[in-house]
């Protein structure tokens, strides 16, 4: 359970403990600080003057409540506890015993360096031990750890560590392909890069398995 304390001011201090958190090892959910809406918005106010805008003028009068309204959504994974994502899981499956494989989830995230987006698709699959979970869950738990300020690499260690801690496959792989925002529209501006991670754990590490989920990511 997450403890939330009132602050004076009215923002809230929202503290996660350890054992709470889901996080399946690599673990880069924070203690926040939550501050209150109110506090967002007029941090959004000050990049605007940053930026060398106007706050008041009238075109930009609501965005900071458009803002703290997208990083809701951007950053929702927070909220996520892949624990319970991968909670429920069918053993009736008439002996399937190969493995699953989900080709091309999208990924939506924001590098924790810049805080700008992160785009691309990730390749799931985890061989059954004796239980299947629900194709959707695998997409949810992609969700919850693309949907934080990441780097790339972290996140497909955090899909990893979660499939194997919460399903206990005989083996997990996870390869995630993205652009960087980062890398296409400031600093370096090299557009077109891909940027390619891979997980491979348990039976995945043999070089035959590698192989036959290649063959199925390839189509
Ligand atoms: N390994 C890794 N690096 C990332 C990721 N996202 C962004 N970066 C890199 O993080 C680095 C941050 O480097 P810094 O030198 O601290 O920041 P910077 O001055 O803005 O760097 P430049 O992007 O080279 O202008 C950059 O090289 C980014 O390309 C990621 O997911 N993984
Ligand atoms: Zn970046």
């Amino acid at each position: 359970m997450d403890a939330v304390l009132e602050r004076a001011n009215g923002s809230e201090l929202k503290v996660i403990p350890d054992d709470a958190r889901g996080d399946a090892g690599a673990g880069n959910t924070p203690r926040v600080l939550k501050p209150s809406r109110a506090e967002a918005e007029e941090a959004v106010r000050t990049l605007i003057r940053w930026a060398g805008d106007d706050p008041t003028r009238e075109g930009l009068l609501d965005t900071p409540k458009r803002v703290t309204k997208a990083y809701q959504e951007f950053f929702k994974g927070y909220g996520d506890d892949p624990a319970d994502i991968l909670s429920r899981t069918f053993e009736e499956v008439a002996g399937y015993d190969d493995m699953v494989v989900l080709r091309g989830i999208k990924v939506e995230s924001h590098c924790e360096h810049h805080m700008v987006p992160v785009l691309g698709t990730a390749h799931v699959a985890y061989m059954p031990n004796g239980s299947v979970v629900g194709i959707s869950k695998l997409a949810r738990i992609v969700e919850a750890y693309a949907k934080r300020l990441q780097t790339q690499e972290t996140m497909t260690a955090q899909i990893a560590d979660a499939i194997e801690k919460y399903l206990k496959p005989k083996g997990v792989a996870v390869v995630v392909d993205a652009t960087h925002s980062c890398m296409s529209c400031r600093g370096v501006k090299h557009s077109d890069v891909y940027t390619i991670t891979r997980q491979f754990r348990g039976c995945f590490r043999e070089a035959d398995q590698e192989r036959r989920f290649w063959d199925m990511v390839r189509g």
